[in-house]
């Protein structure tokens, strides 16, 4: 069987691709910095940073198949990162409060051995309640914050906040199952999920 690899330094992609395909995989964390790119929507940014993430893995790997993936919240039109302090988090949850943000991801596919490459994003609404300076503090107090786009975490306390989403629920963790599935379905590459 191919070689899977998870181009990936987040350990809620690493779960979520164990949940479909066990441990049969390496994880090699990309150093592509993900810089904001005008001119660019959203959708075409989560694209840019999943193929560049790839792209870089794909550089220095054997023959392979590699995934990867990259999240951002976008709130009024505003692109929302991982934190960079404290007090970027406290402004970060300031803006999203009583909001419905989308969480975007996007999501690459990369064959080395055919060069086969695609890229693929997912969507999700999550509608957030309005929260209270206190809560806010208490949240950022926590540290879950980082290392999370939009500076909350759903499958953490951070779900306290979300009232409802509409979509895809690991897409909003960072990585959209069944997206992934059809994209491997579609380029034939869907062996890996059924070979035990
Ligand atoms: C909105 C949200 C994001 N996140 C996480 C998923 C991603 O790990 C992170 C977004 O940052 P990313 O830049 O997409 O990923 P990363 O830096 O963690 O890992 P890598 O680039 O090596 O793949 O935010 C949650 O865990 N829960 C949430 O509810």
């Amino acid at each position: 069987m191919k070689k899977v690899i998870l181009a990936s330094a987040s350990p809620r992609r690493r779960e979520l691709l164990e949940q479909l395909i066990g441990d049969r995989f390496e994880i090699c964390a990309s150093s592509y910095g993900e810089e904001p790119l005008e001119g660019l929507s959203p959708e075409e940014l989560a694209l840019h940073h999943s193929r560049e993430k790839a792209r870089d893995i794909a550089s220095r790997s054997q023959e392979s198949l590699i995934i990867s993936a990259d999240t951002f919240v976008v709130c009024k039109g505003e692109i929302l990162g991982k934190p960079s302090s404290e007090d970027n988090a406290r402004e970060t949850l300031g803006k999203i409060s009583g909001q419905v943000i989308e969480v975007i991801t996007g999501v690459t596919l990369l064959d080395t051995g055919s060069g086969m490459e695609i890229s693929e994003h997912e969507v999700t609404r999550v509608f957030i309640k309005s929260l209270s300076e206190q809560e806010i503090d208490s949240y950022v107090r926590t540290g879950e914050p980082f290392g999370k786009a939009g500076s909350f975490a759903i499958q953490g306390k951070g779900a306290l906040f979300v009232e409802r989403i509409e979509g895809d629920y690991p897409n909003v963790v960072g990585l959209p199952l069944f997206r992934l599935g059809r994209m491997l379905e579609k380029t034939h590459t869907d062996d890996i999920l059924w070979k035990l």
